[in-house]
């Protein structure tokens, strides 16, 4: 940015990446293939876009300082396998990723970036649920973000945590040291590669967003019995039957971090048919 006179923008999380040899890396692992699409978070100036091409993919860039935009368009606008837009990733329709993307090809589609840190739990919440549209998502975020979604320890584990394992298989790829980034931001960042796997593989057909819900209610609240936690959700003559319907091993007096992602799974639906049950008794 320097070199067209304009200073980066702290509150956009400007935090550039410039060694060829290091993007080529983080192209490298995302293991593209010709014809693969790159749907691409804050591409800045460039420098990562410039390796995803490289690499065969065709970009479709998503950018919200209109200044960068402008340089982009100027760098690769000739292009046919990019195309850049003006606009905050947050409020983009992820619906219109395909149509809006310059292949029409039938690659795979991933999400990719150097993202600014101040959307990264966001993003990465608002992709996991797109298994049917993207196949992965590969993003740089900061170092200790980057542990804290993939390999939490066991006191650190979250509602995102559940929401990453039940939508994707998360992996930590390598670190990158916080020199490597200009201007130089106060922590590391680390590239982390997300699978997205494929609705047919998600372990409840329906009943996803009360599920997630679900997760919230225990983990915001996580030395607590989950049957105290979702007071909030279920009447007690439900809680009282679904617990009479589990078997001890998943009883609604564990703790969430007791319990595997199977455990839960299964307590969610014994608490959905609980609640309808309830709710037939009622109407009849
Ligand atoms: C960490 S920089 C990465 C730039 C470039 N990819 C690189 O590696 O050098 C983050 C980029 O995201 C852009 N950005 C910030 N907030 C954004 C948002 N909400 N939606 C889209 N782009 C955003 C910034 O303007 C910046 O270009």
């Amino acid at each position: 940015m320097r070199n067209l006179g304009m200073l980066p923008a702290k509150s956009l999380g400007q935090n550039f990446l410039t060694d060829d040899a290091l993007l080529q890396s983080i192209a490298a692992a995302a293991r593209l293939q010709p014809g693969d699409r790159v749907l691409e978070i804050g591409p800045g100036k460039g420098s990562l876009t410039q390796q995803l091409l490289q690499a065969g993919a065709s970009v479709l860039a998503v950018e919200k300082d209109a200044r960068l935009v402008k340089q982009l368009q100027s760098s690769y606008g000739q292009r046919a396998d990019f195309r850049v837009i003006e606009e905050d990733f947050l409020t983009l329709d992820l619906s219109q990723a395909s149509q809006l993307h310059p292949a029409k090809a039938h690659g795979r589609l991933i999400a990719a970036g150097n993202l600014p840190y101040y959307i990264t739990t966001e993003t990465i919440k608002k992709l996991l649920p797109w298994g049917h549209t993207f196949s992965a998502l590969h993003f740089v975020i900061q170092d200790d973000a980057a542990k804290r979604l993939v390999s939490p320890d066991a006191s650190e584990v979250r509602a995102i945590n559940v929401e990453i394992d039940f939508y994707s298989e998360p992996k930590y790829l390598f670190k990158i040291d916080k020199a490597r980034f200009s201007p130089e931001p106060t922590v590391d960042g680390a590239l982390v590669h997300f699978e997205l796997r494929q609705p047919s593989e998600y372990l409840l057909t329906e009943g996803r967003t009360s599920f997630m819900k679900l997760v919230q209610h225990a983990y915001l609240q996580r030395r607590k019995m989950l049957r105290k936690s979702l007071e909030s959700l279920y009447s007690r003559a439900q809680l009282d039957k679904a617990q009479e319907r589990l078997g001890s091993k998943c009883s609604l007096a564990a703790r969430p971090q007791e319990l595997s992602m199977a455990h839960l799974v299964h307590i969610f639906t014994v608490l959905q048919e609980a609640k309808h049950s309830t709710f037939m008794s009622d109407q009849s």
